[in-house]
């Protein structure tokens, strides 16, 4: 971990990252367009940053990354100075921990994988967590309002909700990776969450990365912010610099950003299909099951599901059945 004399201490270190998801060989295509490139942020202890971006901009992807879910090179991504993926010990010790992803169905984080669906009380699950502070249990068990009665399989989704978040958050950690897990919280619980994590960083040199479209009381909560579009960082400041904050509400910036994104990108599809090209550009994901055939090829990457092909080459919008074991376009 880097850190020079009087300085907070580097907790998460990403430098020029760049990630490809795996073709349907479990391998990279060859060739294909990496879904994160170019994309270096340094936080510090005590650092809370907002990773904001449009749908599909790759925030669940880049923290997947750094919670150790995805393989990259241990250069690339460093928490607290060892590598996310090849150092297990940092979630199995708690200091790295994440939270979000399949919530409804499993706690899936800090080492638990449990059915949240059972018929269980939610005392049951809080207190079957070993090696836990008395005190960090009963104060989480307060902030988050839990009735230690609720039968986790008959509660609403916000209050299953809150049990997940308590039992994830039940072991102190070092670097927290939150994946939109507020929305099913009420306005209260939301507000007395986010100043409890903020609490943490300030106390504890915490240092968290919450990836939400909800902005709703998080004005004052970030002392960072990274704007992720299309894969790459947009942005990435203490938010005292980031100008457009001077004059807009968070979420007005956000919107800003966004809407200045869409255009970009509507422009950029017209001027494909006034060139007869297609108006995505995607990796090159279905060459080897398309056979090298190009036009296949891209009819694949325009997006298929389940042997349907929906493509929108030369910006004339197909559907097409494709079978895989005969790599054939069927109709
Ligand atoms: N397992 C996967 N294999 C291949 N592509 C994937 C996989 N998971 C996600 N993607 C693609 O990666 C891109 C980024 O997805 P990601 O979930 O990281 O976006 P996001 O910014 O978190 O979006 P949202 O705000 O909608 O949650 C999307 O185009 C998605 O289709």
């Amino acid at each position: 971990m880097t850190s020079v004399p009087g300085e907070r201490p580097v907790t998460v270190e990403i430098r020029d990252l760049k990630f490809t998801y795996p073709g349907i060989d479990g391998h990279p295509p060859p060739g294909a367009k990496p879904l994160i490139e170019d994309f270096s942020l340094t936080l510090r202890a005590g650092d809370r940053c907002l990773l904001v971006g449009a749908n599909g901009a790759g925030k669940t992807t880049l923290l997947k990354i750094l919670g150790g879910k995805h393989m990259v090179e241990p250069d690339m991504v460093r928490v607290l100075g060892r590598s996310a993926f090849h150092d297990t010990g940092l979630t199995t010790s708690g200091d790295l921990a994440y939270l979000g992803g399949e919530w409804r169905r499993d706690v899936a984080f800090a080492g638990f994988d449990v059915p949240l669906q059972m018929d269980i009380a939610s005392e049951k699950m809080i207190f079957g967590v070993q090696g836990v502070d008395p005190e960090r249990r009963a104060k989480l068990i307060k902030v988050l309002d839990i009735d230690l009665n609720w039968r986790m399989h008959i509660v609403s989704d916000g209050q299953r909700r809150r049990v997940q978040i308590c039992m994830g958050l039940l072991r102190p950690y070092k670097v927290l990776l939150l994946d939109e897990i507020t929305v099913d919280l009420d306005v209260l619980a939301r507000a007395d969450l986010i100043s409890f994590l903020k609490e943490e960083c300030e106390q504890n040199g915490a240092t968290i990365i919450y990836a939400t479209h909800i902005f709703d009381g998080l004005e004052s909560w970030p002392t960072h912010m990274a704007y992720v579009a299309d894969g790459k960082l947009q942005l990435a400041k203490p938010i005292g610099e980031i100008s457009d904050l001077k004059e807009l509400s968070l979420m007005r910036a956000i919107e800003k950003w966004l809407r200045k994104e869409l255009e970009e990108q509507r422009r950029i599809r017209k001027l494909r299909r006034a060139q007869g090209l297609p108006e995505y550009d995607r990796p090159v994901e279905g060459s080897r099951v398309a056979g090298g055939d190009p036009a296949k090829a891209q009819l694949l990457n325009n997006g298929w599901a389940g042997g349907r092909l929906h493509s929108t080459l030369a910006g004339e919008d197909k559907a097409q059945l494709y079978d895989l074991s005969s790599n054939r376009v069927l109709r």
